[in-house]
């Protein structure tokens, strides 16, 4: 199979190397695009603009071929629907678009996932860059769009919804739009709502979501029927890792039926834990909200004598909100997360660290993500290893538990007269409505998934890299979990203004095993001085 390339806007290209056994790269003159496609579609006029290839996560095979600028492409309709028609976009004749300088982004646009580079560093990995295209590929009457919000709730839902409606509506002319009740058991167990701008007019004043939301239920067969037996051909579906691993399944069903399906996934979770976008709409609301709980328990802690005060925050296996709600503060003695482990007693212990406190200022807050620690509770807790209806740990009360133990301790064995004060905000920070600038980010978000819709792009993820908001693999978004990184400089930031202890330093008489996990993390990181 002649895999060579003969492209207008580069001359003929080298000749590709021999296909790698999944994938083969097409290698153009320096500065031009590395992508991979899949052999079956081996004829390419010009990659730039034609969509005729299986964009699979394309790698540079040759080092020697210079600057290693890969993209990270998503699949399009015509990937495997290839006489798939055409339209211009009728964003062409809006008067809303109509002085704006470049209206469409072009083919070649991307965003690069990499911005501290070096002068001969690798380019590295690029996305697609986000926004309306010169073609379209729904006409305004054809299209039947869906969407759908899953798993748990955080500040924006609505808007995202509300703006996804009048996208559609106002700039592509699109009348019939569902709304899926109840997350992703809702395609098949409930009625659909028709949603026009008048019906979410004012959705995103409130917080939670206008759809309902759920758990579990994700059945590919049954929704994917359900899609097609509806006559759907966009489905958006707004939620977390878990949801936006739902989307991939679902973009999987319908590439393999051959159905004129876009599949658009919108990263949805109040834990921020979502890998390669900069961080996922409604966490800025959050950690605003959650400033009013610090400070109230640093109100009442510094009004009492050695007023303990702990504050529990949202975070199941990420702490940024805890992490960046102490940033914030200011006013925060120590902020645990499931990333850093710790201990109580002993050299180098919380207690010890709370009695220095409270000798020094006579009060001290304490914010901990409800992830943090879980497998230490497990230890003196009957571990429980109950999961919810997706799959997802149930945790064990780290707020509740701290809080006992520090009374204890210090009632107890120091004989010292506390004042402990526990807020939980947990689910307060994450069931308001969105403050303005994350307002301003899900509308955003919402156009950009709407644009990519339109455009034929499918089994992708809109999100901001390097702020600017681009298509990304649904796969790549689901591979890793965004966890604080304890070797970068956010969380050093974080123990300087802190300045607790790194709970690095302890031995097995006191939690050994999970200070040694962490060591060894860090040993594996190459970290030579903590
Ligand atoms: N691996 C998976 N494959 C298919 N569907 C999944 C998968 N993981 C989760 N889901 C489905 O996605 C939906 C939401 O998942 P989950 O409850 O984990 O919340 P989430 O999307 O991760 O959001 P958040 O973390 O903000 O709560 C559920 O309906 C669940 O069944
Ligand atoms: O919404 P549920 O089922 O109560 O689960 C709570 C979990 O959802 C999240 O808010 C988002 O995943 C976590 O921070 C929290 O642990
Ligand atoms: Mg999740």
């Amino acid at each position: 199979m002649d895999l060579s390339i003969s492209s207008p806007l580069c001359g003929p290209s080298p000749a590709a190397p021999a296909p790698a056994p999944t994938s083969t790269l097409i290698l153009y003159p320096k500065s031009q695009i590395f992508r991979s496609f899949n052999p079956r579609n081996s004829y390419l006029s010009n990659p730039l603009l034609s969509r005729r290839y299986f964009p699979i996560r394309a790698q540079v095979s040759d080092p020697a071929v210079d600057d290693g600028f890969v993209i990270d492409d998503v699949p399009h309709l015509t990937t495997f629907l290839p006489d798939l028609p055409s339209y211009p976009n009728p964003l062409q004749n809006s008067q809303a678009y109509a002085i704006v300088k470049q209206t469409f982004v072009r083919p070649e646009d991307v965003v690069a996932q990499k911005i501290v580079v070096q002068r001969d560093s690798s380019r590295g990995k690029h996305f697609l860059r986000a926004g309306p295209r010169e073609k379209v590929y729904f006409t305004s009457e054809e299209v039947r769009a869906c969407i759908v919000t899953c798993g748990g709730l955080c500040p924006g839902i609505n808007t995202v919804i509300r703006e996804i409606v009048c996208g559609l509506n106002y700039m592509y002319g699109v009348n019939d739009i569902l709304g899926i009740q109840g997350g992703y058991r809702g395609f098949y167990s409930k009625n659909t709502l028709t949603l026009t701008p008048k019906v979410v007019n004012d959705i995103h004043k409130r917080g939670g979501t206008f759809l309902l939301t759920s758990r579990g239920g994700h059945d590919t067969q049954k929704i994917v029927d359900n899609i097609q037996d509806r006559g759907i051909n966009q489905v958006y579906i707004i939620g977390g890792d878990g949801t936006q691993r739902g989307a991939a399944r679902i973009f999987e069903e319908v590439e393999k039926r051959g159905l004129k399906v876009a599949v658009a996934g919108i990263p949805k979770t109040i834990d921020n834990d979502i890998a390669v976008i900069d961080k996922s709409f409604g966490f800025d609301t959050a950690v605003e909200e959650a400033q009013r709980a610090i400070n109230a328990a640093h109100v009442e802690v510094e009004s009492v004598e050695n007023g303990i005060g702990i504050v529990k925050l949202m975070g199941r296996y990420s702490g940024f909100i805890a992490m960046f709600a102490t940033l914030a503060s200011r006013d925060v003695d120590c902020c645990l997360i499931p990333e850093s482990p710790f201990y109580l007693e002993g050299k180098g212990g919380l207690f010890e660290f709370i009695e220095e406190r409270l000798k020094e200022n006579g009060h001290i807050v304490i914010v901990v993500a409800e992830g943090a620690g879980q497998e230490y509770l497990a230890q003196s807790m009957q571990g429980i290893d109950e999961k919810d209806a997706s799959g997802n740990r149930l945790l064990l009360d780290v707020g509740l538990w701290l809080t006992q133990n520090i009374k204890d301790h210090f009632t107890k064995e120091r004989k010292m007269a506390i004042n402990m004060k526990y807020i939980d905000p947990t689910y307060m920070i994450r069931a308001i409505p969105s403050n303005a600038s994350d307002n301003i980010y899900c509308t955003l978000l919402a156009q950009s998934a709407v644009h990519g819709a339109m455009a034929g792009y499918t089994g992708f993820t809109v999100g901001p890299v390097n702020s600017r908001h681009a298509y990304i693999p649904i796969s790549h978004v689901t591979e890793t979990q965004n966890t604080v990184k304890l070797t970068d400089r956010m969380w050093a930031r974080l123990l300087a203004s802190t300045n607790q202890p790194s709970f690095l330093n302890c031995d097995e008489s006191r939690g050994g095993k999970v200070c040694k996990d962490t060591i060894d993390l860090i040993n594996n990181m190459k970290i030579t001085s903590i």
